[in-house]
């Protein structure tokens, strides 16, 4: 369904001639209806790998495909009409927008007051209380993250990208959380990327990418991935749990 084909993507450094690579020559495919998720330490760009396959950074190399197809200089927009979606690390308000414009918005289509709130009662919020909400700054961070997701959900797409969802979630929502990422899997809806340092979010993955110091050091299964970087995170600190522990 995707592939990335050798992508990187370099930025100009401040004040040198030089360029800083954010992401080296990174490749993989990812199959229909599959979960992986992607972990790595803070900086590794782990983001900045979500924002180029759902179109908001373009790379400074490589190839994207989305179903065989080449969509390296496809806008956001035509990649979402194709079925990529994408859920910011940190959500985007709308001003004057109300919660259940933004889920009818993300449905493609006219859907009922009831159907809009049943995605708001999936990510754990009260639907009465949103549903008629504007989405601006009177919504905290996390109240913010679980509209996104239910935006994401109701555009059903192909292919969900989420970036960190477990920021700013509180503790109890965050089982909630759990069960609304398995349930989409079970649904086998399509495929979801998911970027996460949650363990029981990297367990329910189908497979683990990790993506450390803008490369790919390690890709498989969650049970031949996850031991190594459990162990080596209780043994080791800093960058170097993610290079020892996971090297192949
Ligand atoms: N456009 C840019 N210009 C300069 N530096 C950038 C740019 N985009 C990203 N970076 C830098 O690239 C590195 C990777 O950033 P990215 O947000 O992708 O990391 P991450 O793995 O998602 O981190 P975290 O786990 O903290 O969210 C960071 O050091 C960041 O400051």
């Amino acid at each position: 369904m995707l592939e990335l084909k050798d992508v990187s993507f370099r930025v100009p450094e401040d004040s040198k001639e030089e360029e800083k690579g954010i992401l080296e020559h990174v490749s993989f495919t990812l199959e229909d209806n599959k979960f992986v998720a992607i972990t790595g330490p803070n900086g590794g760009g782990k983001s900045t790998l979500a924002k180029i396959i759902a179109g908001i950074e373009k790379p400074t190399e490589g190839r994207i495909f989305f179903d065989g197809e080449d969509i390296t200089d496809w806008s956001i927009t035509e990649r979402a009409r194709h079925g990529i979606s994408y859920a910011f690390q940190q959500p985007v308000r709308f001003k004057g927008v109300t919660v259940f414009d933004l889920i009818n918005l993300a449905a493609g289509k006219d859907i009922s007051l009831s159907g809009a709130c049943q995605y708001l009662s999936e990510v754990g919020l009260c639907a009465k209380d949103y549903i008629n909400r504007e989405v601006n700054s009177s919504l905290s961070g996390g109240e913010m993250k679980r509209i996104e997701i239910a935006t994401v959900m109701a555009r059903g797409t192909r292919l969900s990208v989420f970036d960190e969802p477990e920021a700013g979630i509180d503790l109890w929502s965050f089982q909630n959380l759990i069960h609304v990422f398995e349930n989409m899997h079970k649904q086998q809806s399509g495929s979801i990327l998911i970027i996460s340092h949650q363990e029981r979010i990297l367990n329910t993955a189908d497979e683990i990418l990790v993506i450390a110091d803008g490369k790919l050091v390690r890709r498989g299964s969650k049970d031949e991935v996850l031991p190594a970087l459990l162990s080596a995170a209780e043994t080791d600190t800093g960058c170097s749990i993610w290079q020892k522990g996971v090297q192949n």
